[in-house]
């Protein structure tokens, strides 16, 4: 909706009125087009403002209009009308002008905005492009470099930078709806000709074909398999090098593309997905709406290695005042120093003050006394982090919150350590923990919902992708990672090398495959952790009965390489070598393959031609498939959550939508019906049987993503 107002006796004031955004709604463009149309005929309207109601001019088109038959009338020409009203429309920026927000802004003739106002095209992270004329308007206003920028990383620019870019006329610290009525009185009666950026040529720009070429290539490699940043510089070119009507026909055709393809679908059920994991709930019927979190205004971290130091940085960037305590002087001393310097460089990159002074160190863990939340951190033994939880019972004010950053012990069983185990959940960091984005939230039966609610607001003012999950080994990401891993073992094994798996999943859109993944965070990692499920023992044996191990088909790859020293990049060896210890690129290592053969002699296996989609199914699906036992174990209450955490932290390329997400575009009975076949090739392999969840999902018709959650409910309240 519009909402149409005459101000100052000769301007026309157009509110958007759609909350909670101002989205471009069929409603709302079509009470534009109205509203343009009433001010545009008034005799005693002499120029036009348009903004948006709370604070906010407009996040864009209407997302969830993608997903349905398009009604109402059509951007483009609504656009199109505004450019050429013979009265200056004026636009108001506050909050946001995003893509469809800015396209329309940019129709206008003036543009003001507020100093706190962030603007841009952010089309291509939903798999789109600018297409209501943006991809035109914009290099012809600011130039073919700096529209390149903007339109292929979506990123939003501040109000500052939009003056100095050219796309606002000027910013405002005061009201900015005044501020545009004034500049509109200010400018009625002049020519507009100059004002209609679509009649305007592109600034020149030397060598054009080498900067396309360039950015192209740069593009590329970045993309991963996404289209939308391709198109959005073919959509530029054509701005660059085709007269207006003629890009305008370029751009229509593009985003026909990207608007029907399976990765504008994924993009978009990922952005939904973003928000819809805030909405948590727990089995025991406890909800975010319901959950009032508590105030945290001093947080502790104990045990500064590099876990620590990261959430030290996260915490002390949200504005906390952190108390970081290491026991041992040396350690203390390397931690406040490489803390500091992580801040240092934060700051300078935010062009902010760096928060030296949030951090208080201390070697006493009494220092924690009055703080809201601690956040422990020391090294991965549960007996250490029980005395730990113990002396934090002891030491804490009455309410404070204990969270523990473990990766695989059971938060269950620490919580049985403090008298008050309500106050315990898990806060499962990735690291580098001030960088990367994902937070699970890791919630006991005991946990109440006000501490889950508390790390979950904590999270998300530290900028995290926070999810709530349930209690179990590995949580949500690390449980389904395991098959994976195993997965790819298997596949060497049987004739695949680290570089065709790797080369399969990197194709597919990971940053890296498990291999290459593997020696980046050290091949000891899950040695010690195989080692401490009793799993290891000397590579000596040899034949199938040395690699059935605890009743399951087992790997011993990794830990041979280990016992040879090989823990991947550090040491300069593992399932690739490097030029040196710490050195991070890897290179094909003949001593690997002929260790592999020897291996493969040794157990009587004959290597077989692997094929990716062989890499892919087999890796993939049985990822999937324990996603489906976690869905079906309540341990994630909706595939949303998984997906969140598979592209926000394990680099599941985010134009494939997440796991889940994925096998719904596969098919649930083609996923079903390959985890069937491999399971009869390979019975030994417990992690190939198909989850009863998705063999109920695909009996009961395989219904679409957003429906698993009422057909999970269904089915459960069946058994
Ligand atoms: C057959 C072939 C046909 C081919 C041709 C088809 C042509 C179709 C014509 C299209 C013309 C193209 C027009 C344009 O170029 C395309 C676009 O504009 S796409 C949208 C671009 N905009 C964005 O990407 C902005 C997205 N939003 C945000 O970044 C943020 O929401 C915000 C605006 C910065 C605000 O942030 P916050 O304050 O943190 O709030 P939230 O993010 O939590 O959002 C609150 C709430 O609002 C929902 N929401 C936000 N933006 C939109 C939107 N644009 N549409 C719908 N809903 C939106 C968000 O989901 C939250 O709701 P919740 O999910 O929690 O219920």
């Amino acid at each position: 909706m519009a909402e149409y107002n005459r101000v100052s006796e000769c301007v026309g004031l157009i509110t958007l009125r759609n909350p909670p955004v101002n989205a471009l709604s069929a409603a709302v463009r079509q009470g534009i087009v109205d509203t343009v149309q009433r001010a545009l005929s008034d005799p005693n309207v002499k120029s036009v403002v348009i903004c948006g109601q709370n604070g906010i001019f407009c996040g864009g088109a209407d997302i969830k209009e993608f997903g349905s038959n398009m009604t109402g009338p059509p951007l483009i020409p609504m656009i199109h009308a505004i450019e050429s009203a013979n009265k200056p429309v004026v636009a108001a920026i506050e909050g946001s002008a995003l893509g469809g927000g800015l396209e329309l802004a940019l129709g206008c003739h003036y543009r003001i905005a507020h100093s706190k106002a962030r603007l841009g095209l952010p089309e291509v992270s939903l798999g789109l492009l600018p297409a209501a004329g943006g991809s035109q308007r914009l290099p012809r206003l600011i130039g073919v470099p700096a529209a390149l920028n903007l339109i292929t990383t979506g990123r939003h620019v501040t109000a500052a930078e939009a003056l100095q870019l050219g796309i606002v006329d000027q910013v405002t610290d005061h009201n900015t709806v005044a501020a545009a009525v004034k500049f509109a009185l200010s400018v009625a009666g002049r020519s507009l000709d100059p004002r209609r950026i679509s009649t305007h040529p592109c600034p020149q720009q030397p060598d054009l074909d080498a900067l396309f070429e360039e950015v192209m290539q740069k593009v590329r490699q970045s993309a991963r398999g996404a289209i939308a940043p391709i198109a959005c510089v073919q959509a530029v070119r054509a701005a660059a090098t085709l007269p207006y009507a003629q890009g305008m026909e370029r751009e229509r055709e593009l985003m026909a593309t990207l608007f029907t393809s399976g990765q504008a679908r994924a993009l978009q059920y990922c952005f939904f997905a973003e928000r819809a994991v805030g909405r948590w709930r727990m089995p025991s019927g406890a909800r975010w709406d319901t959950s009032k979190p508590r105030p945290v205004h001093k947080a502790a971290v104990i045990g500064l290695g590099t876990m620590g130091r990261g959430i030290t940085v996260a915490l002390a960037q949200t504005g906390l005042s952190v108390i970081a305590v290491e026991t041992q002087e040396k350690q203390l001393m390397e931690a406040k120093q490489a803390i500091s310097g992580m801040l240092e460089r934060g700051a300078k990159r935010r062009g902010v003050a760096p928060a030296l002074d949030g951090v208080i160190y201390s070697q006493n863990i009494q220092a924690v006394a009055d703080v809201d939340l601690v956040i422990e951190a020391v090294f991965e033994d549960i007996a250490l982090k029980t005395k730990v939880f113990q002396q934090l019972s002891a030491v804490c004010k009455p309410g404070t919150l204990l969270c523990t950053n473990t990766s695989a012990l059971d938060v269950d069983q620490l919580a049985s350590e403090t008298p008050n185990p309500e106050l315990v959940v898990g806060m499962h960091f990735f690291a580098p923990a001030h960088v990367m984005k994902l937070l699970e939230v890791v919630y006991g039966p005991r946990s109440s919902p006000q501490a889950v609610a508390t790390a979950m607001q904590l999270g998300k003012k530290m900028g995290k992708a926070s999810v709530a999950v349930g209690n179990c080994r590995g949580f949500v990401g690390n449980r389904m990672l395991k098959p994976y891993i195993e997965e790819a073992f298997f596949l060497l094994e049987e004739g695949a090398t680290p570089e065709l798996v790797d080369q399969a999943l990197e194709e597919f859109g990971f940053p890296m495959g498990v291999f290459r993944m593997s020696d980046l965070s050290g091949l000891d990692v899950g040695w010690r952790v195989r080692k401490g499920d009793g799993l290891v023992e000397p590579g000596t044996a040899s034949g199938r009965s040395a690699r059935i191990r605890q009743g399951r088909r087992y790997s011993p790859l990794g830990d041979l390489l280990c016992e040879e020293g090989h823990f991947g990049q550090k040491t300069g060896r593992g399932w690739y070598q490097y030029d040196k210890p710490g050195s991070r690129v890897a290179r094909f290592d003949p001593w690997l393959h002929s260790f592999l053969g020897a291996y493969r002699a040794q157990h009587g296996l004959v290597a077989r031609r692997i094929d990716h989609q062989e890499v892919l199914e087999r890796c993939l699906y049985a990822l999937i498939n324990e996603g489906f036992h976690i869905l079906d174990d309540g341990i994630a209450a909706g595939p949303e959550d998984i997906d969140v955490i598979y592209v926000s932290g394990y680099g599941w390329p985010r134009h494939r939508g997440g796991p889940m997400f994925y096998a719904n575009m596969v098919g649930l009975a083609k996923v079903l019906e390959r985890l069937e076949h491999y399971q009869q090739l390979h019975p030994e392999v417990p992690h190939l049987q198909p989850s009863s969840l998705l063999r109920r999902l695909v009996a009961s018709g395989s219904p679409p993503i957003h429906k698993w959650g009422e057909a999970i409910k269904k089915l459960h309240s069946q058994l």
